[in-house]
C-alpha cells in the first residue's frame, strides 16, 4: 500500500525525529536520495549539465545539497536561486564549495541534461510565483526532477490553482504527499520515487492499493464454498430503454466473485439471452429473492426510483449508481437516514455537483471544478450522505465518511467508453455480496477495472463488454503479483 500524509502530519513527524538527531541530518539524507535518483537517470554523472532551481526554503536546500554531491562526481551544476536573499544558506555555501555555480541565465532550463526543481516544495500554497511561471512553459531537452513535490502542486490535495512545473520524476521524502497521487497534481508528478528518512508516521490521509494489497482482499472461495456462501448480488439495471446498461452491470457484477448475480427489471430477456447463469425476474428488488447486496441505478431510466427506493428498503448493503444517483439527488440524504446496512455511491463529476446540490449545499457545481478538487468533493459527498462515495475520473478516489480515503493507481483514460461505469458498478456490488467492507469493495473494484480497462485497451479504443471480459485475467495477475504495479514501488501509468 502506498501511504500518503499531510503537511501537517509529515511536519510532525519531523518535528519529532529533528529533535534527537544533530541538525541538518533529515535534509541530508533526503539530498543524498535525491542525488542518488539524479545520478540514475543520467547516462553517466561526470560531465552532466545540472541545472538547479533553488527557491527559498528548505526544498531549495535539499537541491543544492543534491546539486553538491552531483557536483563532486564531476557534474556541471548550475544553480539559479529565485530568491537569492533567502537561498538555503548551508545549500549554497556547499554547492560553491563543490564547484557549483549561481547563473541567472533561464536558458540553461532548456539545454540541461537534468533540471532539478526545488523551487517550492510542502511549504508551498498557489501556483508558480510571476518569477518561476516561465520554466512552466520552456522547452526541455533533459528530464525534470522534482524535489518532494512538483512546484506549483498543491501537497495535500493535487489541486493545481495556477502554472505548474511538470516533472518526469519526483523524489519524495519520508512519505507520499496525497498531491502526488490524485489528479491533476498527480499528472505534473510523473514517475513516483520515494526516499525513507527514517520518520515516524500516523495512519495515512490517503492510501494507493497495491497488487498485494488487493490481492489479500480478493474472495477465493474454498472446499466449503457454495452459490449462496460465495454471496449472492442483485442488479436493478437497465430499462426499456437501456437494456444494454443491465447486460453490462451483471457482466461486471459475473466477475466480481459472487457465488450467483440475480437481475431484477425489465431487461431480463436480454439478460438471460446473454447470460444463462443469470437469476432472472421481471419485477423489481422487492420480489426477487434473498441477495447478499443490490447494485441499483445503470440505465435504471424512470424505474430507477422504485428500483431504489425497493433496494434501500432491504437489510443489505446497497451499491446506487447512474439514474439511482439523479433520483438520490431528488431525495437528498433523508432517503438513506435510518439505513444500517452500508450505502456505496459511484457518482462521475456531474453526478456528484447534483448529489451536492441535492444534499442542500446550495446550487450544483460545475462539474469541472469538482474535478479540479477531487479530494475535497468526495470528502463532502461522504459526509453528507454518510455513504462510501467512489468518484470516478482521471484519478478514482473512495472515501468513507469522516473516515480513510482511497485513491485508485491504476485508471486510463482508455475507460472513459460507454458503459464502462456500469460494469464497474456490478463488479463492486458482486465484492460487497461476497462480504467485503464498502471501502474495500470499491477500491478493490476501482483496481481491477482500471486494470482491465488497460488491458482490454492496449493502446487502442475499447468497449465496455471488452473490459468485463478482461477482468478474470487480471485477477489472475493481481493474485500472482504480475503485471503493471506488480512492483511495490512502480507507478501504474498510461
Ligand atoms: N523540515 C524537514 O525536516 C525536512 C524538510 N525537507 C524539505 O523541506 C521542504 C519544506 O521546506 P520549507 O518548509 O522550508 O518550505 P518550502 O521550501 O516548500 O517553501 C519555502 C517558502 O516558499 C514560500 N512559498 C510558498 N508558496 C510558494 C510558491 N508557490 N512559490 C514560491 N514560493 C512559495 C513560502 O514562504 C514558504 O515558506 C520539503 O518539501 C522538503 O523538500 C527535507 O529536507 C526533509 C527534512
Ligand atoms: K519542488
Amino acid at each position: 500500500m502506498r501511504r500518503a500524509h499531510t503537511v501537517e502530519q509529515v511536519r510532525a513527524a519531523e518535528a519529532a525525529r529533528m529533535a534527537r538527531l544533530p541538525e541538518g541530518t533529515l535534509m541530508q539524507r533526503a539530498a543524498a536520495g535525491l542525488a542518488a535518483t539524479c545520478a540514475r537517470l543520467l547516462p553517466r554523472v561526470y560531465g552532466s549539465r545540472i541545472l538547479v532551481l533553488a527557491g527559498s526554503g528548505d526544498n531549495g536546500g535539499d537541491a543544492l545539497f543534491a546539486g553538491a554531491l552531483l557536483a563532486r562526481r564531476g557534474a556541471r551544476v548550475d544553480a539559479l536561486l529565485l530568491a537569492p536573499a533567502k537561498a538555503h544558506p548551508g545549500g549554497l555555501a556547499a554547492l560553491r564549495a563543490a564547484g557549483g555555480r549561481v547563473t541567472s541565465d533561464q536558458s540553461l532550463f532548456s539545454t540541461a541534461d537534468l533540471v532539478l526543481d526545488g523551487i517550492v516544495g510542502i511549504g508551498g500554497s498557489g501556483g508558480l510565483r510571476p518569477g518561476a511561471q516561465v520554466f512552466a512553459s520552456l522547452p526541455r531537452r533533459g528530464r525534470v526532477v522534482a524535489v518532494d513535490v512538483p512546484s506549483g502542486v498543491d501537497p495535500d490535495t493535487g489541486e493545481v490553482p495556477g502554472a505548474a512545473l511538470r516533472a518526469d520524476v519526483t523524489v519524495c521524502f519520508g512519505t507520499y504527499k496525497p498531491g502526488l497521487l490524485v489528479d491533476p497534481g498527480a499528472s505534473y508528478a510523473g514517475v513516483l520515487q520515494l526516499v525513507g528518512i527514517g520518520l515516524e508516521l500516523p495512519d495515512p490521509a490517503l492510501a494507493a492499493l497495491q497488487h498485494a494489497d488487493v490481492a489479500a482482499l480478493l474472495p477465493v472461495p474454498d472446499a466449503e464454498s457454495d452459490k449462496y456462501r460465495r454471496g449472492v448480488v442483485g442488479v436493478a439495471a437497465g430499462s426499456a430503454r437501456y437494456p444494454g446498461a443491465a447486460v453490462l452491470a451483471v457482466a461486471g457484477a459475473l466477475h466480481g466473485g459472487a457465488g450467483a448475480v440475480r437481475y431484477a427489471g425489465t431487461a431480463a430477456a436480454e439478460v438471460v439471452r446473454r447470460f444463462p447463469e443469470a437469476l432472472v425476474t421481471d419485477g423489481g428488488p422487492a420480489g426477487a429473492g434473498r441477495v447478499q447486496a443490490w447494485v441499483v441505478g445503470p440505465g435504471g431510466g424512470d424505474g430507477a426510483a422504485r428500483a431504489l427506493g425497493e433496494a434501500l428498503a432491504s437489510d443489505v448493503p446497497v451499491l446506487v449508481d447512474a439514474d439511482g444517483l439523479t433520483e438520490l439527488a431528488r431525495l437528498g440524504p433523508a432517503a438513506l437516514a435510518g439505513r444500517r446496512a452500508p450505502v456505496v455511491l459511484t457518482p462521475h463529476t456531474g453526478e456528484a455537483a447534483r448529489l451536492l446540490a441535492g444534499a442542500g449545499e446550495g446550487p450544483p457545481p460545475a462539474a469541472a471544478e469538482l474535478a479540479a478538487a477531487r479530494l475535497a468533493t468526495v470528502r463532502r459527498l461522504a459526509a453528507a450522505y454518510r455513504a462510501t462515495v467512489l468518484l470516478k475520473g482521471s484519478t478514482t478516489v473512495v472515501a468513507e465518511p469522516g473516515g480513510a480515503v482511497r485513491v485508485n493507481p491504476t485508471g486510463t483514460a482508455w475507460l472513459a467508453t460507454a458503459g464502462s461505469g456500469d460494469v464497474l458498478s456490478g463488479l463492486a456490488g458482486s465484492l460487497l455480496a461476497a462480504g467485503l467492507a464498502p471501502l474495500d469493495a470499491a477500491s478493490a473494484a476501482a483496481y481491477l477495472h482500471g486494470l482491465a480497462g488497460r488491458s482490454a485497451a492496449e493502446g487502442a479504443p475499447t468497449t465496455a463488454l471488452a473490459v468485463a471480459a478482461a477482468l478474470p485475467q487480471v485477477w489472475r495477475a493481481v493474485r500472482a503479483g504480475r503485471g503493471p504495479g506488480a512492483e511495490p514501488d512502480a507507478p501504474v501509468r498510461a
